[in-house]
């Protein structure tokens, strides 16, 4: 049963009064206590804003779990007639945005939406109240084509009257579009002329101008079409260019975070309701027992599902981001070779001669589906110059930063200084082999086992686990791709199934949350209590965008191109 704005009409006919009243939804057994009370008419302002919101659906419809009940509806009148009353009244609108205005709303905006360059079809579009009547002005003397139908048109322009193109448009008269505003699409031949033609046509319709970088998306979300988080996985989803980031980003888009968060907040909601009705009615004998116990323990159980997530949030971030694989490993090993190998093309030079790297080499590469960031590093060895020095500097301190160390030995010179000193300060220590250690994840590789004699699998079995492989020949490069394939999901999580938290600005939000579940714990004082809960709320809030700051929204949307 939804409720829409009607019935808070009807509401407002049938019981302007009530003195207290318990609601409850028995499909999901959410239980609201409250009403007014003898203190006054402000008391229960936050607990009808917090009911609305709690209410409140992810299109921002009102009440779509609350099943109808006759006195249910009159108590939720009170508490919504009350809290419009306050400082800040909540919109009692069926279709209800972020509550950001859309900057510059009001003039109808236009962009090229595919990329930039001769291409087959080019798509160009526009959004804002002037969208009908631009696509009158270039498609005249016809009249807007059937809602969401492509229809062929002759394009024109306007102040002329000169043909610019025979063209597909498409009329997406609000809300039900991209941005929420009324927009217009016109698919032309992607030839330079056309597409300059075209916007300067629409340039000259009074109303229109050329759309900012993100505009759109700013839009869409100003008119709550998008979610912050989903905004988030939109943009992910045009930058992304592995296989794993764009179902990471996919899954960003579709909202799954953001539902998480609504749900976790609903959570909340519900606690502070019990909360806030202890301290408002414990005098009054009609409180059900055990309220403040039910809002303990469903406070405990969201910490735990906020420190799983964030548990996993650094593999998120690796997966929008990229993992950081460093190759190191004494001087001459191959490690060069191993990175131009896995980067297939020359990144570093290869030389016989040792110490040819000297700084850090970075290079983004897809390995098997994930985005990793590739580093070569100088061979590690002592009592060089101060060239090579600062050279094996820097490839320590990167060693530290790694995700991922992949180690290279040269399997014919395993008994140099070289070879048993980086086995010993590198290898050994990070643990490789050692899968239930929690230390830093380590792939052994012996190079050049071209160099061994024929016939021998494997001649080192008393090293850490490792694999064979020659840069010259390829020969075990798959099982090193393998390998490196399961250290990568392990390090990235599963695309489909893993970690959701893709920035640290979700990390944050979650953490600031869980700070203060944990005040709620330890506040002596209920009216501290409920603020802790009311804090720990604003987080999720903020994370899919309720109650930010535009500075956030600046640097989300400064990331998009200018079309979208
Ligand atoms: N036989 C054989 N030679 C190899 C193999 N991989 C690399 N090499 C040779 O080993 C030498 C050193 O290779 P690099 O890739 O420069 O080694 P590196 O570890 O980067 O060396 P530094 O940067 O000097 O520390 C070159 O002459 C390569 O051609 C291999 O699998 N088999
Ligand atoms: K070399
Ligand atoms: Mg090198």
């Amino acid at each position: 049963m939804l409720l829409e704005e009607h019935h808070f009409t009807a509401l407002q006919r049938a019981s302007p009064r009530l003195l207290s009243l318990s609601l409850a939804s028995r499909s999901e057994d959410l239980r609201w206590i409250g009403g007014t009370s003898s203190k006054g008419p402000n008391d229960n302002r936050q607990f009808g804003r917090d009911l609305l919101r709690g209410l409140a659906d992810p299109h921002g419809r009102v009440g779509r779990r609350v099943a109808g009940c006759e006195s249910m509806w009159r108590g939720l009148w009170t508490l919504v007639s009350r809290a419009a009353r306050g400082p800040h009244s909540p919109r009692l609108c069926t279709r209800q945005g972020s509550g950001y205005p859309a900057p510059g709303s009001g003039a109808t905006i236009f962009a090229l939406s595919s990329g930039q360059g001769r291409c087959g079809i080019a798509v160009i579009r526009t959004s804002g109240p002037a969208s009908g009547h631009a696509l009158r002005s270039l498609t005249a003397p016809r009249d807007l084509p059937p809602a969401r139908k492509a229809c062929l048109r002759l394009l024109s322009d306007p102040r002329s009257g000169e043909p610019l193109d025979r063209a597909l448009v498409l009329w997406f008269p609000g809300p039900q579009s991209f941005t929420g505003e009324d927009c217009a699409e016109f698919h032309v031949h992607g030839g330079p002329a056309v597409v300059s033609g075209v916007l300067q046509a629409l340039g000259s319709v009074p109303g229109l101008r050329p759309a900012e970088a993100g505009e759109f998306t700013r839009r869409a979300f100003a008119h709550g079409k998008l979610s912050l988080t989903e905004v988030e996985g939109l943009a992910d989803l045009i930058h992304a260019e592995t296989e794993a980031q764009r179902r990471q980003a996919l899954r960003q888009l579709d909202g799954e975070l953001g539902d998480l968060c609504r749900g976790w907040a609903e959570t909340l909601t519900k606690a502070l309701a019990h909360v806030e009705a202890y301290i408002d009615f414990s005098e009054d004998d009609n409180l059900e027992e055990g309220v403040l116990d039910q809002a303990d323990s469903e406070v405990r159980k969201l910490e735990v599902a906020l420190g799983v997530h964030l548990r996993d949030a650094r593999r998120g971030q690796r997966l929008r981001s990229g993992a950081h694989v460093v190759v190191a490993g004494p001087p001459n090993a191959g490690k060069s070779s191993l990175v131009n190998l896995l980067s297939r093309k020359p990144v570093s030079i290869v030389s016989p001669e040792p110490g040819t790297t000297r700084d850090v080499l970075e290079t983004p590469v897809d390995l098997a589906g994930f985005p990793v960031l590739l580093s070569d590093t100088a061979g590690l060895r002592e009592g060089v110059g101060p060239v090579e020095q600062e050279g094996v500097r820097r490839a320590q301190k990167r060693l530290e930063q790694a995700d991922l160390i992949l180690a290279v030995l040269d399997a014919s010179d395993l008994a140099s200084p070289a070879s048993c000193n980086f086995l010993d300060t590198v290898v050994i220590p990070a643990g490789a082999g050692n899968p239930s250690g929690n230390s830093q994840r380590l792939l052994l590789v012996l190079n050049k086992s071209d160099l061994l004699p024929a016939g021998c699998s494997d001649p080192h079995p008393d090293l850490p686990s490792h694999l064979l492989l020659s840069c010259l020949t390829g020969e075990g490069l798959d099982g090193l791709l393998e390998a490196l394939k399961k250290e990568l999901a392990a390090l990235c999580g599963d695309p489909s199934t893993g970690p959701l938290l893709t920035r640290s600005r979700h990390q944050h939000h979650l953490q600031g949350c869980l700070d203060a579940l944990g005040q709620y714990k330890q506040a002596r004082d209920l009216a501290l209590a409920a603020e802790a809960l009311r804090v720990a709320r604003g987080h999720l809030s903020r994370l899919t965008g309720g109650g930010g700051t535009e500075e956030i929204l600046d640097i989300i949307f400064r990331d998009f191109c200018v079309g979208k």
